[in-house]
């Protein structure tokens, strides 16, 4: 991935706000597609963007059955997007069949997108992994051990909190990708995120990708407060 520019979350609704939100900036980005929109506007929302110039994490964070997955991404695969992921906790085969999927979809001569899985969320404590879950590990265990499966199964990396980035890079290698959402600026509302961090942290933890949502889209003016984001990340493109 040679685009190391913070990914923007577009939690929005509606393709109009998110044109929108993208209208002050002057500059291609990184942009991610969630649930939330990609259910209200569909499949085109995606080709629309990649038309824009920017890059597009699609996250849908797939988990049913290995034909399932297979198929759905299969079908991804011809929307053009550059990254896709799928819940580790679908399990070895899951994760096989998706990358098999991906592969079988993307056209001859295009890049296939690469490909991740969700370890656990950012939203989740240990508290609530051992309790609600029921792992009996620490939460960094749970993340590696997830990580080292997707690794098993071929996938390009995981999405995993900046706190376990480091412990990945060292256990999966520095080339398997560590994408971690959960970043706030110093004073930003940590809404319901539990492992957080700055961009500054996820930097000098050794995140490939930062994802940041609501910091950038609630604040009173995203283009200044990217700009202060992607200043704090630093990394050398
Ligand atoms: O896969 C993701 O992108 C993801 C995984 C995860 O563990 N935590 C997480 O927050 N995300 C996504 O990253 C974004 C974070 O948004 P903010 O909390 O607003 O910065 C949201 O779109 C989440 O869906």
């Amino acid at each position: 991935m040679n685009n190391r520019n913070p990914i923007i979350a577009l939690d929005f609704s509606a393709k109009e706000e998110v044109l929108q939100f993208l209208k002050p900036f002057d500059e291609k980005l990184f942009v991610k597609v969630g649930m939330e929109l990609y259910l209200q506007e569909g499949p085109t929302i995606v080709t629309d963007l990649k038309e824009m110039g920017h890059d597009v994490f699609l996250d849908l964070k797939l988990h049913d059955i290995p034909n399932t997955v297979q198929s759905a991404m299969r079908g991804l695969a011809k929307l053009g997007a550059d990254l896709v992921n799928v819940h580790a906790a679908g399990g070895l085969r899951m994760m096989e069949s998706a990358l098999e999927g991906l592969e079988a979809g993307t056209e001859a001569g295009k890049q296939r997108p690469l490909l991740i899985a969700v370890t656990q969320l950012t939203s989740t404590s240990e508290q609530q992994m051992k309790s609600e879950q029921k792992i009996n590990l620490s939460l960094q265990e749970s993340v590696i051990h997830y990580a080292e499966l997707s690794k098993r199964a071929g996938l390009d990396g995981v999405v995993c909190s900046v706190l376990e980035a480091a412990d990945i890079n060292k256990f999966c290698g520095e080339d398997f990708l560590r994408v971690t959402p959960g970043i706030r600026l110093s004073d930003s509302t940590v809404h319901d995120q539990i492992r957080i961090a700055t961009p500054e942290v996820a930097r000098s933890e050794g995140s490939s990708l930062i994802v940041v949502g609501r910091a950038i889209t609630q604040s009173e003016n995203p283009v200044e407060t990217y700009q202060l984001v992607k200043q704090q990340w630093e990394v050398l493109q």
